[in-house]
């Protein structure tokens, strides 16, 4: 059976930079081919057309659908799932998928869609994105135009008009599998690590919060996270019940929130910058114990606040190489193929927001 196309679903409020941040991932695919779903309303298809007009040759008008305004579970027989059938049915199925919300309905009951029969063999949601607007939200609004979103709302009789956008906000928070805290050169210097911080606590355990301006996040960061959020929905508590059915959902539980180690370190690189990702190359010899080196990376990774790590180790007594990718904490590794004449070496790439600790991160993953 082939693998399933990952599907990334886009959420945040209106203005927190969505359009701005899917279109410099379009404009970075690097040959990867993206299909876009956009849903939207009252919004005269102007992101469709921002988008149509990006310019990259891999990116064109073909690979735009629109999904009709609506609540998604009561659409989603009519609309959504025709749309992915026609991406799915196509002659060459893109590579990945990207699903930009119109950022007032939940995300719940999307990436609960992604379990209909005929889809769910065939799709799988690689994870949930949450845009935030690091300076609405910094100052208790949430959205850059309160109005704007209250207007928005108001053109459809869908969605409920009563809930604050505070709930609706930890909606989107405790459905994400990364937090962008976009705007960033609005904040002033400590705001954007305080933020980081506190939504880090309030997201679920493992949830990587990055900051960026103008959505300028490395494709390598934002895709391939490989959750699988439609069978984890469960984890995914609507804070705020949808007006539908009321079944679906779940008690709260109070949930640990795995609280981060703050090093003071830390703070001495952040000064240079939120905004930038950096990588670098880890080399090593042969390892020893395959299952006690995964342990050991994913401890690096808690301890620098790694966002990807991956690469190849060579183990000892073994002639094929080990193919290891992480995604934050979450270590996969399997043997892919024979060194064959290649040098048996192990190698690793360390991806991260600006500021990592080269040294001590490569002293850690010598040991
Ligand atoms: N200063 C600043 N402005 C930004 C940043 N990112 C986006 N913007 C601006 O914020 C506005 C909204 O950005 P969009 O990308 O359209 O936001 P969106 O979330 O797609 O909004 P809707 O599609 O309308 O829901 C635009 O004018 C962007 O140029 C940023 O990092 N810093």
């Amino acid at each position: 059976m082939p693998a399933k196309i990952p599907a990334t679903v886009v959420t945040g409020f209106l203005g927190a930079g969505k359009t701005t941040l899917i279109r410099h991932m379009l404009e970075h695919a690097e040959g990867k081919r993206i299909a876009l779903i956009i849903n939207e309303f009252g919004d005269l298809g102007v992101d469709g057309d921002i988008l149509k007009g990006c310019g990259d040759e891999t990116c064109t008008e073909d690979d735009i659908m629109e999904l009709s305004n609506g609540c998604i579970c009561c659409t989603v027989a009519d609309d959504f799932i025709p749309t992915m059938e026609k991406l799915l049915d196509r002659e060459t199925p893109p590579d990945h998928i990207v699903i930009e919300t119109s950022g007032l309905a939940l995300p719940q009951p999307l990436v609960r869609a992604f379990n209909w029969p005929g889809i769910s063999t065939k799709v799988t949601v690689d994870g949930v994105v949450t845009v935030v607007d690091g300076r609405a939200v910094t100052d208790g609004r949430f959205a850059h135009s309160v109005e704007a979103v209250d207007a928005q709302r108001k053109l459809d009789e869908n969605l409920d008009h009563e809930t604050p956008l505070s709930e609706l906000f930890e909606d989107q928070i405790a459905c994400a599998d990364m937090i962008v805290v976009n705007k960033s050169d609005l904040l002033e210097a400590g705001q954007a690590d305080a933020l980081r911080a506190t939504l880090k606590a309030d997201a679920r355990a493992g949830v990587q919060v990055v900051t960026s301006t103008m959505g300028a996040l490395p494709v390598d960061v934002l895709l391939g996270q490989g959750v699988g959020a439609e069978g984890d929905l469960d984890a995914r508590h609507e804070v705020h019940h949808h007006h539908h059915h009321d079944d679906d959902h779940h008690d709260h539980d109070d949930h640990d929130h795995a609280h981060e180690h703050h090093h003071a370190h830390d703070h001495h690189h952040h000064e240079h910058g939120h905004d930038e990702f950096e990588s670098f190359v880890v080399e090593r010899g042969e390892i020893a114990d395959p299952a006690a080196f995964a342990a050991q990376v994913a401890d690096v990774i808690r301890a620098h606040d790694i966002l990807r790590l991956k690469g190849f180790a060579a183990i000892e007594g073994k002639p094929m190489r080990l193919t290891l990718q992480a995604v934050g904490p979450r270590v996969d590794t399997y043997f892919d193929r024979p060194f064959g004449t290649d040098a048996r070496t192990t190698r690793l790439v360390v991806i991260g927001q600006a500021g990592l600790d080269h040294t001590a991160i490569t002293a850690a993953l010598q040991a």
